[in-house]
Formats: structure tokens, sequence, C-alpha cells
């Protein structure tokens, strides 16, 4: 499609929502807004934008699609001054906001005015923040959740996908209120989970220094996401505020009936306890990436030697296999444990497994 496409938010994913559009798009011209002057920076460095505008207006009003990826407060603000612009007559706009009741209801100057805006969620992420972290395929096999209003023309939503082809999403339609009752569940409410356990670690360390250091696997594993934007998490917060009080009442329900079951020391419901949450857990789909991303990780046992990382990329990049990420897990006090690398597909994993095993000793699990 051609025309002129304003991101208002080069962020992670204002940055990525760019990529994407100009992959699918290289004739649309893409123009970005950013408070931030070394996301704009970036972001021109990048080719994530051709350029940049220092106010709304001149970015909005000749403007074909126009994508909001700021945190969700500040994306009703930004709605509320759209909304006094002369903008295009066929102007379509959309959000990536992590929240959608409030911020469809903070589009309802705009639709009135007759203005498409189509609620958008782009179902992936990262706990990495800014431009530098944007990526072409952060979105592929990502549901993609819509919340257009009712008064929007399916011709409208077609027209939106086909901007947005280029993230290779799934796009699914739901209404504002379904939309942040699931995120709420999936999404909102383990974040605050992970940053509470994170902040009852900090506590117990300042009993015990060890804390800090034997942190790994587990931990590190269910309290990444801590590790995201807290203004961004504030916002939504705020924004989904009615659906998180009542799954903090039902959380402290099921942490009660825990303690209740190991106060009784009821060895045959604990074991159910885990038992059921496996059950779920393992059943998830994993192979389409979801707000449960898809890890195609491979498992490296690494014996403990400073080049061991190197040793093992540089093989990978001999046959030309990409990884998305690579860490290690300390099993054992600041000797190297495991090497876990992640691929975008299986089929790379598999590979990689095969390349390693060909070139060293070392066990390779795919799990
Ligand atoms: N991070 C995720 O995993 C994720 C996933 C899906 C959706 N979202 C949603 O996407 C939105 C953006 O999140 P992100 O992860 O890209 O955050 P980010 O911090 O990487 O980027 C946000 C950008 O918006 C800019 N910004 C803030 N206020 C602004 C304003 N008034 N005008 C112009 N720029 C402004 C910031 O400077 C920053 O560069 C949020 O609403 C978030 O809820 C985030
Ligand atoms: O992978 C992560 O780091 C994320 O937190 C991504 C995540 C999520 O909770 O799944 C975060 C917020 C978004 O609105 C959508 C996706």
């Amino acid at each position: 499609m051609k025309g002129k496409v304003f991101v208002i938010g080069l962020g992670l994913i204002g940055g990525s929502l760019a990529m994407a559009v100009r992959h699918a798009h290289p004739e649309a011209v893409i123009v970005g807004i950013d408070l931030s002057e070394k996301n704009i920076q970036l972001s021109r460095l990048l080719g994530i934008i051709d350029d940049s505008v220092s106010s709304l207006e001149a970015g909005a009003c000749d403007a074909d699609l126009i994508l909001l990826a700021v945190p969700v407060n500040e994306t009703v603000q930004i709605l509320a001054k759209l909304a006094e612009l002369d903008l295009k007559r066929d102007v379509l706009i959309s959000d990536a906001g992590s929240t959608k009741d409030k911020v469809v209801k903070a589009a309802g100057p705009l639709i009135d005015k007759g203005v498409a805006f189509i609620g958008g969620h782009p179902m992936a992420g990262s706990h990495k923040s800014g431009a530098g972290a944007a990526k072409l395929h952060l979105f592929e096999n990502a549901f993609y959740l819509l919340t257009p209003d009712e008064t929007v023309e399916e011709g409208k939503i077609e027209q939106l996908k086909e901007w947005l082809i280029g993230t290779r999403a799934n796009f699914l339609v739901v209404t504002p209120s379904t939309h942040d009752r699931l995120t709420g569940v999936i999404s909102h409410f383990p974040h605050i989970v992970a940053s509470g356990l994170v902040k009852q670690a900090e506590t117990y360390s300042k009993e015990n220094e060890l804390i800090s250091r034997l942190a790994a696997g587990g931990f590190r594993d269910i309290t990444r996401i801590a590790s995201s934007s807290p203004e961004m998490w504030r916002d939504i917060l705020l924004h989904n505020r009615d659906v998180l009080l009542v799954l903090m009442n039902d959380w402290l329900k099921e942490m009660e009936n825990v303690k209740e079951l190991v106060e009784n020391e009821d060895s045959e419901e604990i074991l159910r306890f885990f038992k059921d949450a496996k059950t779920f857990r393992d059943d998830l789909p994993t192979h389409a990436k979801g707000a449960i991303p898809a890890f195609y990780d491979l498992y490296i046992d690494v014996p403990d030697y400073a080049g061991v990382i190197s040793e093992i990329t540089g093989y990978l990049a001999q046959e030309g296999i990409s990884l998305t990420n690579i860490r290690i897990i300390e099993t054992r006090e600041e000797i190297y444990g495991v090497l876990v690398i992640s691929f975008q597909t299986d089929v790379d994993r598999i590979k990689a497994s095969e390349c390693i095993s060909r070139h060293t000793e070392y066990e390779t699990i795919l799990a």
C-alpha cells in the first residue's frame, strides 16, 4: 500500500510495527514522533522511520494511517488531541496499547467525528523498551487483538489488517471489555505477581546477601517480565483496575488455600495442586506465539571455560543458523551450567542441535 504512516511512540512496539509496515509496504512513507530524542535518532539510524516531526499536527494532518504506541495514559491524552486536529477524511487510526476499554472510550470524540478508530493490541513483546529493542518479527504468529467500534466499516478493518500484514500476526476481533478481562488474567496480573516475587526476594536479601546470588534458573524464568517498563505497567494497572482487583482477590483465596494445605501437611492435595497446574500449563499451545511466547529453546550442557559461548555461536554462524536469544543458567555459583539458545523456528533448533553434536561432545536437549 502507498501513503503516509505516522507512528506516535518509537519504542519497542512502535518501532516493531513500523518495521513490519515498511517490510510489507516499501512504498509507504513512515514518519515518527517521540518524546525521547534518543529513540528518534535510533529510529532514523535503524531505518525504522523516513523522517521525524516535532508536533502531532505536523505528522497527523496528512497521514493515511496513524499508529499510537505509547503508554496507555499517554494514548488517552493523544487521542483527545488528535480529535481537535483537521485530519484526512479517510484516515485510519489504531493503537497498540495493552488495555482497550479506556482507550476505545477516549477515541469517542474521534469516532463521533466519523474517523475510523480501531483499537489494537499485538500480543507479543518483551521486557526490553525503546527503539533499539524493536524487531521485524516480534509479532510473527502472535495474536493481534482488534477492538473496533461498531460504527467502523468492515472494509476499514480489512484495510488495517492489510497495512499490518507484515507483522504476520493472527488477527482476532474482541470487545474492549473481553480484551481487558482476558489480558488481565494472562498478562497484567502475572506481571504483578512477577514484580511481587522480586520485591519479596529483595526484602529477604537484606537478611542474607546470598539471596541475589542464588536467584538463578526458576526465579529468573518466572520474574523476567519484572524488568519491563515501570511507566507502561503503572498505566496498565490504572486502566484495568476493576478486572485486576477481582483477580487479586481470587489470588489471595488461592494462596490461602495453598497455605492451608501446607499447614495441614495435606500431601495428597498439595500434589493435586501442582499436578493440575502442570496439566493446564503443559496443554497450552506452545508452538504458536501468543501471550505465552513460543520458545524454541535448545539446552546445551557446557563445560566451564571462558570461550564456550563464542565457540558454540561460532559453529552456528558457520552453518548460517540464526539465534534469537542466548543465556546461561548458572546451576552452581559462578560456574557455567547450561547454555540456553532460543531459535525462531523448530527447524533452526533441530539444525543447531545437529550442528553442535557434529562439532562437540556437549549434550544437547530440545525442551
Ligand atoms: N512491551 C510490550 O511487551 C508490549 C506488548 C504489546 C503492547 N504494548 C503496549 O505498547 C505501548 C508501547 O509500549 P512499548 O513496549 O513500545 O514501550 P517503550 O517504552 O519501548 O516505547 C514507548 C515510547 O513512547 C514514547 N512516548 C511516551 N509518551 C509519549 C508521547 N506523549 N508522545 C510521543 N512519544 C511518547 C516513549 O518515549 C517511548 O519511546 C504501550 O501502550 C504498551 O502497553 C507493549
Ligand atoms: O514477553 C514479554 O515480556 C511480555 O510481557 C509481553 C506481554 C505479555 O504480557 O505477554 C506484555 C504486555 C503486552 O501487552 C503483551 C505482551
